[in-house]
């Protein structure tokens, strides 16, 4: 990677040019002229093209890299390469594959604030909360670690003296496809899984997010995977079709919008691979009034303000006990307007840039017609324009609540995607959670409330796949992460995800004569 001022390079034949202090690595200045694909351990230019990409910097509008998106060849490559390299992976002992994912987990650790830099750089967030991505991506790779050695099959006696056991065995090459809000994260947690059972993996990030998958994949190699076991191509659908409809690619695991969610099934369904998909939200938060409204109120900026609000699992749908609802909306107010908007490399930022400029505009847009259909803003909403010049060409917005909706409006059925807040009232537990249900999505959803009765009784009654009680996305990589309805299938994180990078085999066993009915 090339920062204007000073080579810098990330990679392992380069390292040495590395200057020390992260702090060298300001915002507007970074420039990538190294290639963004990696293939059998280095970087490599793809050997073909279907058409070029820019990646920007959310924080000033500049362009950060030019790529060149993976053709089919590129893909062809990417598979063979990572096919040799399963044959090797996939005969280690569970313990040998932990030991190396460890070892990239230390790496990363060391190179926290370096990965947390360009992950802000390219994807707009604050800094602080980048370097808690990288942090549940570290962990990720830990805890997978900790479970390659302890995968195990099932010992099953059978009438005279026989039996049968199963092994728990890796798929092949899987496919990691990610969207742009959580780039090292996503690949984090998709790859950990996939390579503690066995597998190799090719990762294609989001076109809008190419660079920080680098180094992970650069990570890997350094900590002693083969060489191709990791490879990363770049591009967008095209790219991304290749991959999904590839003979010799066993699974997708997907993240991002529910229709190419739909897409990516449609695609397995022709190979009969099996998938894991991520999606889309509009999940509910709800505030009894019994709850302690300190932590509600945090609890909701937490819950719609992380990332510039770009968050799947965010509980965008705020409803409020009806006793409490003037109290909480002026404390959410008051909080959301203190929010520091900036440069997102700066300490004290706490909310940066929107991904890109079209993305601004359809966030803008949502706030637009909510005001049309009624909605009320008490806060936000409208462009920010931060002091300091070279962060004129940026895509800053002020996070937004907006009152008096209703759940019929666009603001509260579709995704935003921003930081928006919709705040809702309710009288009783039955009314709202019979309209907390009433969506298509089912990713997450929260309750606030001293009750400890009724906190059980109602996460029980909603239909999401994560569900908060008292706290609003925590992360812990122990827990498994997914969705209900239109917010997919499959989990990331937690014991459960071994069983969507493995298939089991059962081997039966006679130790008598065989019994024929011939
Ligand atoms: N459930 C979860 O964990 C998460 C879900 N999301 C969802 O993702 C969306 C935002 O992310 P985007 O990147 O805009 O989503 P997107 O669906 O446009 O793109 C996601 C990825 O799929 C690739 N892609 C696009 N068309 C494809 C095709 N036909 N075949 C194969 N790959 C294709 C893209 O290049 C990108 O890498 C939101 O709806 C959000 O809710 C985002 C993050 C986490
Ligand atoms: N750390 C939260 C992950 C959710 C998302 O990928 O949007």
């Amino acid at each position: 990677m090339f920062f204007r001022g000073g080579l810098v390079a990330f990679s392992p034949c380069v390292r040495a040019l590395r200057p020390g202090p992260v702090a060298a690595m300001n915002t507007g200045s970074f420039v990538v002229s190294q290639p963004l694909n990696y293939r059998g351990g280095a970087r490599v230019e793809p050997v073909d093209a279907s058409g070029t990409e820019k990646a920007f910097e959310p924080a000033t509008g500049r362009v950060i890299a030019t790529f060149a998106c993976s053709g089919e060849k590129e893909v062809n490559l990417a598979v063979q390469d990572a096919k040799a390299a399963f044959k090797i992976w996939s005969q280690k002992s569970g313990m040998e594959r932990c030991r190396v994912l460890l070892e990239a987990a230390r790496i990363i650790r060391e190179r926290r604030d370096e990965i947390a830099t360009v992950e802000t750089i390219n994807n707009g967030k604050s800094i602080f909360e980048a370097r808690w991505d990288v942090d549940t991506s570290w962990q990720c790779l830990e805890y997978y670690a900790g479970l390659a050695g302890s995968m195990a099959g099932e010992h099953i006696q059978l009438p005279g003296g026989s039996f049968g056991y199963t092994r728990r065995e890796p798929l092949g090459v899987c496919v990691g496809i990610g969207a742009w809000n959580y780039p090292f994260q996503i690949a984090c947690w998709k790859s950990a899984p996939a390579l503690a059972c066995g597998n190799a993996m090719i990762f294609k990030p989001s076109p809008f997010t190419p660079v920080s998958v680098l180094l992970l994949a650069e990570i890997y190699t350094e900590a002693g995977v083969p060489p191709g076991l990791f490879n990363v191509v770049q591009g967008g659908a095209a790219t991304g079709q290749f991959l999904c409809l590839h003979r010799d690619v066993a699974k997708v695991s997907f993240t991002g919008s529910v229709p190419t969610g739909s897409k990516i099934m449609e695609m397995a369904a022709k190979g009969i691979k099996p998938i894991t998909l991520e999606l889309g939200g509009k999940s509910p938060l709800i505030i009894f009034s019994d709850c302690d409204l300190e932590n509600a109120v945090k609890g909701a900026l937490m819950a719609n303000f992380l990332t510039q609000g770009e968050v799947c699992c965010n509980g965008t749908r705020v409803f409020v006990q009806k006793e409490i609802l003037e109290k909480f909306t002026k404390e959410v107010v008051k909080r959301t307007q203190g929010i520091k908007i900036g440069d997102p490399l700066l300490e004290g930022t706490r909310m940066g840039p929107l991904i890109n400029r079209p993305h601004l505009e359809r966030v803008l847009g949502f706030i637009k017609l909510a005001k049309e259909q009624g909605a009320k803003v008490l806060c936000g909403g409208d462009v920010f324009v931060p002091e300091d010049p070279k962060l004129k060409d940026g895509y800053y917005m002020r996070p937004c609540v907006l009152t008096d909706c209703r759940d019929d409006m666009t603001c509260v059925r579709e995704e935003i995607f921003g930081p928006v807040m919709s705040i809702l009232s309710f009288d009783t537990e039955a009314e709202v959670l019979e309209r907390a249900n009433n969506t298509t999505f089912g990713l997450a959803a929260g309750v606030f409330t001293r009750d400890i009765q009724r906190a059980h009784r109602v996460v029980a009654g909603l239909q999401a796949g994560m569900c908060f009680i008292n706290n609003y996305n925590v992360s812990p990589v122990e827990l498994p992460f997914g969705g209900y309805k239109k917010s997919g299938f499959g989990r990331e994180n937690g014991r459960v995800t071994i069983e969507y990078y493995s298939q089991l085999k059962t081997v039966c066993v006679e130790m008598g004569d065989v019994e024929s009915a011939f």
